[in-house]
């Protein structure tokens, strides 16, 4: 039986996490942790054996998995501390910058302790960035437009960035649309020449699109998140999976 702590209990995807771990015979949750959890483990619907903790210092009981879906201010201390104790981390938080991943990959091989950063747990999402990545091997002129629920806390999403980084790895270098901007922002944000544009609107959950332009065509490649029950299939197998792993990997396609 796999032991799971869940961080970020409370929050839409804490919740999800929650009902879908219940669901499961090859796991089980023995901790929880919020800042604002205030209440015994009963009152969030939960097993009473369920240990329920407010501050990160005082959790102490013995878990296999840490699963985290916080905020970005908060990943980086809880994958670290999950690390350090032992505790294998299962992080669908984005907003990890690329000297703190690093760091996280030192502590990892340090400890000897593996782990899973998931930028995106949908198949739909999966597979839109492996076909991103075949189709930047042909077009070098490309665009990233992601679309969110307006309450998300970072930009570009932490599928976007990723979709980008695995474009850049492959794609020709290629300097694009060079435009003076009238107004700042107008072309997105730059990750090595690639555009991203972030939209924030009310009645999206997560969707993505990347174009890809050339000679008299374009290529479209399309994936969209209608509910975060979207997610929970590859939370379930990450869940599994990690203990196969020997370091800290990123991507969900590494227990696929
Ligand atoms: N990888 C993937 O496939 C997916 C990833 N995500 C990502 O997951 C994260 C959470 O998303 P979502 O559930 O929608 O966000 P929510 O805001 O609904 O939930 C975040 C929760 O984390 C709590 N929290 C804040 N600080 C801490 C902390 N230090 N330790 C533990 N918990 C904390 C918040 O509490 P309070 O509100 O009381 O401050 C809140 O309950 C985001 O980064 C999002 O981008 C989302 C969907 C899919
Ligand atoms: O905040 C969200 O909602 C999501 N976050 C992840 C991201 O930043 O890519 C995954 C998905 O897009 C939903």
């Amino acid at each position: 039986m796999i032991k799971v702590i869940v961080a970020g209990f409370l929050g839409s995807m804490g919740q999800q996490a929650i009902e879908t771990i219940t669901q499961q015979k090859s796991m089980t949750i023995v901790a929880v942790y919020s800042p604002h959890a205030d209440q015994q483990a009963t009152a969030y619907g939960l097993d009473e054996s369920v240990q329920v903790y407010q501050q990160l210092s005082e959790i102490d009981v013995p878990a296999d998995v840490w699963l985290d879906f916080t905020t970005p201010a908060a990943v980086f201390e809880n994958t670290r501390f999950a690390i350090e104790h032992g505790i294998q981390p299962v992080i669908g938080t984005t907003g990890l910058s690329d000297a703190e991943e690093d760091e996280l990959l030192s502590l990892s091989k340090a400890k000897g302790v593996a782990g899973l950063i998931v930028p995106n747990f949908s198949l739909s999402a999966v597979l839109l960035m492996k076909f991103s990545e075949e189709a930047a091997h042909y077009f070098s002129e490309v665009e990233v437009i992601e679309m969110h629920h307006e309450d998300k806390k970072d930009a570009p999403s932490g599928t976007a960035f990723m979709t980008a980084k695995r474009i850049d790895q492959v794609r020709r270098a290629h300097e694009q649309g060079a435009s003076k901007e009238t107004l700042p922002g107008a072309r997105g944000a730059d990750y090595h020449g690639i555009r991203i544009h972030a939209v924030r609107l009310p009645g999206y959950v997560a969707h993505e699109q990347v174009l890809f332009g050339g000679e008299g065509e374009a290529l479209t490649i399309r994936q969209d998140s209608f509910s975060r029950s979207s997610f929970m299939k590859g939370v379930v197998l990450a869940i599994e999976k990690v203990g196969q792993l020997d370091q800290l990997c990123v991507g969900l396609e590494h227990v696929m």
